[in-house]
């Protein structure tokens, strides 16, 4: 058979496909027909204000939200296959750590479970700058500190697939200048990261972004291509205007006192400055 002219795999590129995902929490649907494709090899911000879905998204991503319509497709496997648990880091927005182990505890049992050398531990706790502190106990730790020990623990194993909730909350500007450099190079090595955050100061620090509000998907694009559609440099302002076009384009009613992301609007004004 000729290979010649064969057209690009497109799953070859894609890491995550959603598609037409519907999840209801608490009595109404969270997410509403949500699609979207994450590609491989990058950093994806999913950006968007308090409540809007993010962590709804990413725990159907890897598999432990249940849904109620539409499909989730991790590395071709569907969203929480068993093949697929190695082969996820996944950290949550509460760190999930023990407070009554030290750091380096935690994250040799995470390698324990992961099946990866005590070598492995070390190594994690170096990437998230926590090597001095990997003899105290978590529960000592102060907050930014304690996520990046949760943090380690997520990239335990070389995850392909690392979905990080939030994980530059409570870190400073150094720490999260660091972090966000790391996850490039985690990129670049091949890996496929999501990246949670309603910081947009961080949006424009991904390759690709998920602009989500209220359980849609606004855009799915590169940070550039989002503020020349909105035809602004400010990503800030960029996703205000999406949201206004998107909504007047709607016909949605309320032009005025309602218009959702209207600013001040307390569920549109998005943090510049997180901690
Ligand atoms: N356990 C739950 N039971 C019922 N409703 C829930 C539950 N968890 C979340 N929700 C609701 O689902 C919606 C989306 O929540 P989600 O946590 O996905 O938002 P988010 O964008 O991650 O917010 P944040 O940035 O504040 O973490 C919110 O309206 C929230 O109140």
């Amino acid at each position: 058979m000729s290979t010649m002219s064969r057209a690009p795999d497109p799953d070859a590129r894609t890491a995550i496909e959603v598609r037409d995902l519907v999840v209801r929490r608490g009595g109404r649907d969270v997410l509403h027909r949500f699609t979207c494709r994450v590609p491989r090899g990058r950093v994806t911000g999913l950006l968007g204000p308090s409540g809007s879905g993010k962590t709804t998204l990413m725990r159907a991503i890897v598999g432990v939200q249940r849904v109620t319509a539409g499909t989730v497709t991790v590395f071709g496997a569907p969203a929480g296959a068993p093949e697929l648990r190695r082969r996820t880091g996944y950290l949550t927005q509460a760190p999930s750590v023990y407070a009554d182990l030290t750091v380096r505890e935690n994250a040799r049992y995470f390698a324990t479970l992961h099946g990866s050398p005590a070598t492995e531990a070390d190594r994690v706790i170096a990437e998230v700058g926590l090597a001095d502190a990997a003899g105290q106990l978590v529960g000592t730790l102060s907050g930014g500190q304690r996520s990046r020990a949760s943090l380690a623990c997520a990239l335990v194993g070389r995850p392909e697939l690392i979905v990080l909730d939030e994980p530059t909350v409570g870190q400073d500007p150094v720490l999260r200048d660091d972090l966000w450099r790391r996850f490039h190079e985690l990129a670049a090595g091949g890996a496929t990261l999501l990246v949670s955050s309603h910081v947009m100061d961080e949006a424009a620090r991904c390759d690709q972004l998920l602009l989500i509000r209220e359980g849609a998907l606004i855009a799915d694009d590169t940070p550039d291509a989002v503020r020349r559609r909105a035809g602004t440099d400010d990503l800030d302002e960029a996703f205000l205007r999406l949201i206004r076009d998107r909504e007047h384009a709607a016909g949605a009613p309320g032009d005025g006192e309602h218009a959702a992301g209207a600013p001040g609007d307390r569920d549109t004004d998005l943090e510049r400055n997180p901690s």
